[in-house]
């Protein structure tokens, strides 16, 4: 008996060879049995360390530890085989010197098994981007609107609507790409921008609040499957999760407390 052959996963030069074919597919996941449902469609999926604010109620990305990235990271590596997995670089784990970054993302890699990571910032983390890829760390950039920065930018601020700024958004694509990073994430960023950002450089650009001008989308799941009562205005919602959830909730308490749950097929004899 021959054994299934297993399926190939989706690798990060890939996704730089779709830049100008069809759109790229992403969304995060910090969850196996969500992330499974993901990999049918996605071409990569993320483990966001938006899972701060979205699995643990923080104000903002910043408190997130690289434990929790690994332990959320493993999950979604485990349900999943065919998406390329890439796992968010929490603050303060890479900032510091690129040897700092190798060896925390090498950690990343080992312990969850992904295909790659991502971390925030342009022209200041090049170097550490070369550094990583140079050494086996296949780096997704994220530029324009870099969360974690938030305490810097003094809030979640659209990028662009500034045409002075431009410069510095350009060098940062550049610079991102001569490092080596295999894709960049445009983050909040108006349209004619990430459109000239995605017309500059040779990788692909996935945008967040940055237009269909980019060479794929993200978004955070929860977000688009309406579990957010409150998602950024970048946000399409398709479908009702927060509703279906309630309404499920609400039926068990009533099933419980007029004593129809459980019933008969619920019931060891
Ligand atoms: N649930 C969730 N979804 C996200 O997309 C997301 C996170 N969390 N956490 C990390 C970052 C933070 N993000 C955010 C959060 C809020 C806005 C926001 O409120 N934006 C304003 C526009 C502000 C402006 O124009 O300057 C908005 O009204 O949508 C934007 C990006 C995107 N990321
Ligand atoms: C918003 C996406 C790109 C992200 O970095 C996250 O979910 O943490
Ligand atoms: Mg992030």
């Amino acid at each position: 008996m021959s054994s299934p052959k297993p399926v190939r996963r989706i690798t990060a030069p890939q996704i730089t060879k779709k830049k100008g074919g069809e759109p790229i597919v992403s969304l995060t996941s910090y969850h196996a049995h969500t992330a499974a449902i993901v990999d049918r469609y996605a071409d990569f999926i993320l483990v966001g360390d938006s899972l701060g604010m979205v699995m643990h109620g923080m104000e903002s990305t910043v408190g997130v530890s690289l434990d929790l990235m690994i332990m959320h990271g493993k999950a979604v590596v485990r349900g999943t085989s065919r998406a390329l997995v890439v796992v968010d670089m929490p603050f303060g784990t890479y900032e510091e010197s690129p040897s700092e970054a190798f060896r925390n993302a090498a950690r990343v890699m080992k312990e969850t098994q992904c295909g790659a990571v991502k971390l925030e910032g342009g022209t200041r983390m090049a170097e550490t981007i070369r550094f990583l890829t140079e050494r086996g760390v296949p780096v997704m950039a994220h530029i324009g609107l870099t969360p974690q920065s938030v305490h810097v930018m003094g809030g979640f601020k659209t990028q662009g609507r500034q045409e002075s700024d431009w410069d510095q958004h350009f060098e940062d694509a550049r610079a991102v790409t001569e490092a080596g990073a295999f894709a960049v994430v445009l983050e909040g960023m108006v349209e004619p921008l990430a459109a000239q950002v995605t017309k500059e450089i040779p990788i692909p650009t996935i945008g967040i609040g940055a237009s269909a001008e980019c060479d794929g989308q993200i978004l955070v799941l929860e977000d688009m499957l309406g579990l957010n009562p409150t998602p950024p205005k970048f946000v399409k919602v398709y479908g009702d999760l927060g509703g279906q959830i309630e309404a499920a909730v609400k039926a068990y308490a009533d099933d419980v407390k007029d004593r129809s749950f459980p019933g008969e097929g619920q019931v060891y004899r």
